[in-house]
């Protein structure tokens, strides 16, 4: 059966599947014309081009419509987890850790806890999807299974995004160029209109805005952060993101973990800030390498948020003035005039 595909104008593939136009590159074919059907070009090919190939002009046809059938499956077989569950293993003195967490897309859990209790380990065992194999001992289950070593190993850089503190970019590529190499690799249908939105996106978090033609290595550390978090909740498909300590981003925080979660994701971070662990519904307090309880968050504490987003932006306000070489003014009843 002739694959429907093949009587449509290339200009329509195109759009929906950019990366077809590399078959002809990779086959050494002539470019073919925007509204040419793929039927009628290979019919057209010249006696010297399918020498060349060593194929007949059907061959051709068909081997094209493979790849355009592959690409669509590539396309569609983003990962989704529809819950992630971490069971407890040991402390680091060798004690249980009392634990059975199950969070599903669209949950932020909070990990507070005194330095060296373990936070980061935690999210470590979630990136390796350990199996009782780390030395907290500690189990990860994905949709409620254990994750055999070939989905360990092909999928856990897919399913799992990691945010981490130090954000340097060394490629020498504008933004653009590399959001585009970004929608490029994923396949994105529209990859100019996506890289424009991951770029908006970043300047609403980041405090200074740069230009889609500024050079990655040029950004400061916030950009660079607000580009990584916007490039994972709008280009990224992990279905879970892990972040290490937002506070010092140098970002709106509260924007960054709403965009986060309502792209659909599982978010766990790390945090020692009390506005984001109020975003959070849960938070995980940690003691010796051990989760050592699980708090919800309660509605009386969700009714500070507004206090605190206040307080938050207050300081926010008195470090743009100081960043700026102004008088502070700080007072009692809220109208500092920086
Ligand atoms: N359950 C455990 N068993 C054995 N070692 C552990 C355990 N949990 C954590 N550790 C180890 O303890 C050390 C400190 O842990 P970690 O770096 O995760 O702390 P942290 O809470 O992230 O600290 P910080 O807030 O300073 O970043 C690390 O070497 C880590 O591997």
């Amino acid at each position: 059966m002739i694959d429907p595909r093949l009587n449509r104008p290339f200009a329509d593939l195109w759009r929906e599947l950019p990366p077809a136009r590399d078959f002809f590159l990779l086959q050494g074919l002539p470019q073919p014309l925007p509204d040419q059907t793929p039927a009628a070009y290979f019919a057209g090919l010249g006696s010297e081009v399918l020498t060349e190939a060593a194929a007949s002009a059907s061959d051709l046809a068909q081997a094209f419509a493979r790849f355009l059938a592959a690409l669509a499956t590539l396309e569609t077989d983003a990962p989704s987890v529809a819950s992630l569950t971490i069971l407890g293993g040991r402390d680091k003195h060798g004690r249980a850790e009392n634990l059975e967490l199950t969070l599903v897309p669209g949950d932020v859990a909070a990990l507070v806890g005194p330095t060296g209790s373990g936070k980061s380990r935690f999210l470590a065992d979630i990136e390796w999807l350990a199996h009782g194999d780390t030395p907290t001992g500690r189990r990860v289950l994905l949709d409620g299974h254990p994750c055999d070593a070939a989905v360990r190993l092909s999928a856990s850089g897919r399913l799992i995004a990691q945010l981490s503190q130090n954000m340097q970019f060394v490629m020498d590529l504008t933004v653009t160029d590399f959001l585009l190499a970004h929608a490029e690799s994923r396949l994105v249908a529209d990859g100019v209109g996506a890289a424009a939105e991951v770029i908006a996106l970043a300047n609403e978090l980041s405090g200074e805005a740069f230009s889609p033609t500024t050079a990655l290595p040029a950004l400061s550390g916030g950009q660079s952060r607000a580009l990584m978090i916007a490039d994972v909740a709008r280009l990224c498909a992990s279905p879970i993101v892990l972040v290490d300590e937002l506070e010092n981003a140098g970002i709106d925080r509260r924007k960054a973990i709403e965009l986060l979660t309502g792209s659909g994701k599982i978010v766990l971070m790390a945090t020692h800030d009390p506005l984001l662990a109020l975003l959070a519904g849960r938070r995980l307090v940690f003691a010796a390498g051990a989760v050592a309880a699980v708090m919800e968050t309660s509605p009386a504490e969700k009714n500070c948020l507004t206090a605190l987003a206040a307080a938050d932006a207050r300081l926010s306000a008195l470090r743009e003035a100081l960043r700026h070489g102004r008088q502070l003014r700080f007072t009692h009843e809220g109208d500092d005039h920086a």
